[in-house]
């Protein structure tokens, strides 16, 4: 494991600006709640930390459009204008960045940065990158005393994966298409139970070999055709069945998930998707458990973005996710 020279005061590279109505609480906008390394970035605990993952290399890997690099910044411009209904402390500490081929390198330092987050904050939020992303999310879980550490070794993590592809490659190399599947390895590796659910699953985007991984790995997923509106019931009584095995939950989102027309900032965008109310529904009833502990946001490309219609998207569910996680941690008195 390499350590990040700075984890907790790492400079925030982004700016965050934006409309200002005035200075008290109920003007309030995410660019004035944000703090920052260079605004006092508190030193407190609690609350929701927001980490950037900028990286092409798993896309690369993977023959996809690049662009999800821009995505940690993109998300937070779109985040920055809008409005904050809670006190939570929400703290900014930037963006580990991949040095061109070495995503191992930039995942190894993002998973000591989420590892040290995760102690400290109620929900932690990463801004992706590609879906390899979710990898570096895992090894910060794993070295997290909270979710995996060495005295938790018995602590149940689901991950809840909203994506049109299962991304359990079997590669020799690991890409934003492996994630999932090293994460079924390393758990196995270790002697715990992979318990991983996907919702949105593209039938035309998955081989018959990711179906057999999925049924080998005893994966839980609904399809696209099964995520509808009128069939939200059974799309949350998915959730509830992951839910009730874990302890904690980390949410992976695959805006690719979406339908095009509504997330077209992406590799693969959709010919199908998720509508956006029910990847909305299922982000509030994931929040709202007060398991939720660890969130990545991937495979935005803003500049295969539509006047960022994929990043506001992205924005409006990391908004409702925070805003119902701390609505959570109220009524639970403070976690
Ligand atoms: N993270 C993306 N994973 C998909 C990409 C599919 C595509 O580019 O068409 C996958 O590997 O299956
Ligand atoms: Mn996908
Ligand atoms: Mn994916």
């Amino acid at each position: 494991m390499t350590s990040d020279p700075s984890p907790a005061a790492a400079p925030a590279s982004f700016a965050w600006s934006g409309r200002t109505d005035g200075p008290g609480p109920e003007h309030r906008r995410w660019h004035q709640a944000v703090c920052t390394a260079e605004t006092g970035a508190g030193d407190g605990r609690g609350g929701v930390t927001l980490i950037g993952f900028a990286s092409d290399e798993g896309v690369r890997r993977n023959h996809g459009r690049p662009g999800a690099v821009e995505g940690p910044d993109a998300l937070r411009r779109a985040l920055a204008p809008l409005a904050v209904h809670t006190e939570l402390p929400i703290v900014d500490t930037g963006t580990v960045t991949v040095d061109g081929p070495d995503l191992e390198g930039g995942q190894d330092r993002l998973g000591d940065r989420v590892a040290e987050a995760v102690d400290q904050h109620d929900l932690v939020v990463v801004l992706g990158g590609g879906h390899e992303t979710a990898w570096g999310s895992y090894l910060g879980r794993r070295r997290s005393t909270r979710l995996g550490g060495a005295g938790q070794r018995g602590r149940r993590v689901g991950v809840l994966n909203l994506d049109a592809h299962f991304d359990l490659r079997t590669a020799a190399a690991p890409s934003s298409g492996t994630p999932f599947r090293q994460m079924a390895d390393a758990d196995r590796a270790d002697g715990r139970d992979f318990r991983y659910t996907v919702l949105g699953i593209s039938e035309p985007s998955n081989t018959r070999a990711l179906f057999d991984a999925a049924a080998e790995l005893d994966v839980r997923y609904l399809t696209d055709e099964q995520c509808t509106p009128t069939n939200l019931t059974a799309v949350l009584a998915a959730v509830d069945a992951l839910l009730a095995d874990v302890d904690a939950l980390h949410l992976s989102i695959d805006l690719d998930v979406l339908p095009a027309a509504v997330a077209p900032g992406v590799s693969a965008p959709a010919g199908y998707g998720v509508p956006l109310e029910v990847v909305h529904a299922v982000c509030r009833h994931v929040a709202a458990s007060g398991k939720l502990a660890l969130v990545d946001v991937v495979e935005l490309a803003p500049r295969l973005d539509v006047d960022q219609r994929t990043a506001r998207t992205g924005a409006r569910l990391i908004t409702t996710l925070v805003h119902e996680a701390a609505a959570a941690a109220r009524a639970d008195g403070g976690r």
